[in-house]
C-alpha cells in the first residue's frame, strides 16, 4: 500500500462519543497519518458556551493597555518561566527562516491547582480567573478521553496515558499550558516576510486548538513539503472566510450580475433593481433595510435570493426554498428585521436568530508523543499565515497537554509501536535514553528560548522536517 495521495490529505472529523465503536481506530489512524484530527464537539467536556466565553475573556485581556499586560509579562512573575504575557515581537517560532518575529501576542496560563490559577492575572480579569481554570480543566478532561481511546487502539492498559497525565487529588506538576493567542490586524505586513506564527511543531503530547469562524490562517506542511490550509470549519469549505463586506460590494456586484446573466437568471429589469440595491447597500450600509427590500422584491426568484447571501455579512442569511412557494427563512444576529417584509399570496417569511455553528475541536500530536511512540504518531509542522488582504484580528486558544513532570518517557509498550520502531530502526527517544517529561520539555525550551534574558526568542530551528515519516511502514503496521 502506498502513501496517502495529497488530494486525500483531508483531516478527518471523528465522533469520539461511546456510541461510535470505531472512534479509537479512527483516532489512531488520523494521529498516525495526519497528526491532526477534528473532534466532533457534541456532548463532550468542553462546552460550546465555555469556548465562546474563553474567547471573550481573551479579547478582554488583549484589549488591555500594554502597561497593564506588562505587569503579568512572561518572566516578570513568580509563576516562573513559561507563564505570562508575551508582547508582540517576543517570539519567533521559526528563527532559521524568519527575518522578523511572529506578528502576535500570547498569554500563557499554567495549570490551576484545585481550581485556582497559580499566577497573577490583571485585576480587570480577576473575576473571571475561576472560569479560565474551569475551561482548562475541561480541556484536560477532553485530552484524557482522547488518551483513553489511543490506549485502546494501541492495545495498552486503558489508563496507560491517563495515569501519566493526570495526578488526581495529589497535585503533581506538569508542563500543561493554556495559551490565548492574538494576531492583530496589521496594514503594513510584508508579503512573504511577516508571518503570524512561524513554522513549528508543538512540544507536548497533544494540543487542542480552538479557532473562530471567519479567522482562517492555520496551515500544515504535508510530507511533500506543500502547505495546505487547516479549515476553521471543515464542514464549510469557504473556511469561514469573511464574506464580501459592504466596503467591497462594487466589484462583486459586477461579478455577480455577470454570472447571473450568463446563467440567464437575471432579467433585464431585475438587473436594474439589483444594481440599485447594491448601490444602496454600499451607500447606507444598512444590511437589514437592503435585505428586507431584496426579499420583498425577489421573493419569487429563489436563486437570486440564495445567491445574495454572498454579500451579506456574517450573521445574516437568507434561506429560500427553490420553489416559487413556501417559507423564506431569514436569519439575523438578533432574530429581528426592522423594515417590514411585504410577502405575496404564495410566500411567507420568518425571521430567526442566527446561531454560529458549533465547530469541531482541532487536535494535534506534539513532539513528545511522537517520540514516545517511536514516530508512529506524527507531530506535524504548522504555521499561521496572514490572509491575502491583511485580514482582521485573529484570536485562537491552544491547550498544550503535557505528561506529569516526573513521567519517564519509555517507549509506549504497545506491540504496534514496537513493530513500527523495529521496522524503522527508531528507538523512541532521540538519544536512546529515556528521559522524564520535564527533561524533555526543558530540552525543548532551552533549544528554543533564550534562558535568563528578557525576550523569549526561540533560538535554533526546532522545526521537524516532514517527509521522514515512513508512511508505508505505518500503513502496514496499522493494517496488520
Ligand atoms: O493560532 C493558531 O491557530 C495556531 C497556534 C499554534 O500553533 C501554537 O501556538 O502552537
Ligand atoms: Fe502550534
Amino acid at each position: 500500500m502506498g502513501s496517502i495521495p495529497e488530494s486525500e490529505n483531508r483531516i478527518p472529523i471523528i465522533d469520539i462519543r461511546d456510541s461510535n465503536p470505531e472512534a479509537a481506530q479512527q483516532l489512531l489512524r488520523a494521529a498516525a497519518n495526519h497528526g491532526f484530527v477534528y473532534i466532533d464537539n457534541i456532548g463532550g467536556p468542553v462546552k460550546h458556551q465555555a469556548i465562546n466565553d474563553a474567547f471573550g475573556i481573551s479579547k478582554r485581556f488583549f484589549a488591555l493597555p500594554p502597561e497593564v499586560k506588562q505587569t503579568v509579562a512572561i518572566g516578570s512573575n513568580k509563576a516562573g518561566g513559561n507563564y505570562g504575557w508575551l508582547s508582540r515581537g517576543v517570539e519567533k517560532l521559526d528563527p532559521a527562516m524568519q527575518k522578523r518575529p511572529d506578528v502576535k501576542e500570547a498569554f500563557n496560563i499554567g495549570e490551576p491547582v484545585h481550581g485556582v490559577l497559580q499566577q497573577p492575572v490583571p485585576a480587570q480579569l480577576a473575576a473571571v480567573a475561576p472560569r479560565i481554570a474551569l475551561f482548562q480543566q475541561s480541556c484536560h478532561e477532553l485530552c484524557l478521553k482522547i488518551f483513553e481511546l489511543l490506549a485502546k487502539a494501541l492495545s495498552v492498559q486503558q489508563d496507560w496515558f491517563v495515569s501519566r497525565h493526570n495526578s488526581n487529588d495529589l497535585y503533581r506538576p506538569s508542563g500543561s499550558v493554556f495559551r490565548m493567542l492574538y494576531y492583530p490586524q496589521v496594514e503594513d505586513h510584508e508579503e512573504g516576510v511577516d508571518i503570524r506564527a512561524g513554522a513549528h511543531s508543538d512540544f507536548g503530547s497533544i494540543t487542542l486548538l480552538f479557532q473562530q469562524q471567519g479567522q482562517p490562517g492555520l496551515e500544515i506542511k504535508t510530507p511533500s513539503g506543500d502547505w495546505i490550509p487547516v479549515l476553521v470549519d471543515p464542514r464549510d469549505p469557504s473556511n469561514g472566510a469573511p464574506r464580501q463586506t459592504i466596503a467591497n460590494t462594487r466589484n462583486f456586484s459586477d461579478i455577480f450580475i455577470q454570472a447571473m446573466e450568463k446563467a440567464s437568471y437575471l432579467r433585464e429589469h431585475e438587473r436594474y433593481d439589483f444594481l440599485i440595491f447594491m448601490h444602496q447597500y454600499s451607500q447606507d450600509k444598512d444590511t437589514e433595510a437592503v435585505l428586507s427590500k431584496m426579499v420583498t422584491m425577489f421573493q419569487d426568484r429563489p436563486i437570486i435570493l440564495n445567491k445574495f447571501n454572498m454579500f451579506l455579512p456574517q450573521g445574516y442569511q437568507i434561506e429560500c426554498p427553490e420553489t416559487a412557494t413556501g417559507v423564506i427563512e431569514i436569519f439575523t444576529p438578533l432574530g429581528l428585521i426592522a423594515p417590514p417584509l411585504h410577502m405575496g399570496r404564495n410566500r411567507s417569511a420568518v425571521v430567526a436568530r442566527w446561531e454560529p455553528p458549533i465547530l469541531p475541536i482541532l487536535v494535534n500530536v506534539g513532539d513528545l508523543l511522537e517520540d514516545w511512540t517511536g514516530g508512529l504518531l506524527k507531530s506535524t509542522v504548522h504555521r499561521v499565515i496572514f490572509p491575502k488582504d491583511g485580514g482582521e484580528d485573529r484570536y485562537s486558544l491552544a491547550y498544550f497537554c503535557h505528561p506529569l513532570d516526573d513521567v519517564l518517557l519509555e517507549p509506549v509498550p504497545s506491540a504496534l509501536v514496537q513493530k513500527y520502531m523495529k521496522q524503522t530502526g527508531k528507538n523512541g527517544s532521540r538519544d536512546g535514553r529515556a528521559m522524564t517529561a520535564k527533561d524533555h520539555l526543558m530540552a525543548r525550551l532551552a533549544a528554543t528560548y533564550t534562558i535568563d534574558s528578557e525576550p523569549a526568542e526561540r533560538r535554533d530551528s526546532p522545526v521537524r522536517e516532514p517527509g521522514q515519516v515512513m508512511e508505508e511502514v505505518k500503513e502496514e503496521v496499522l493494517s496488520a
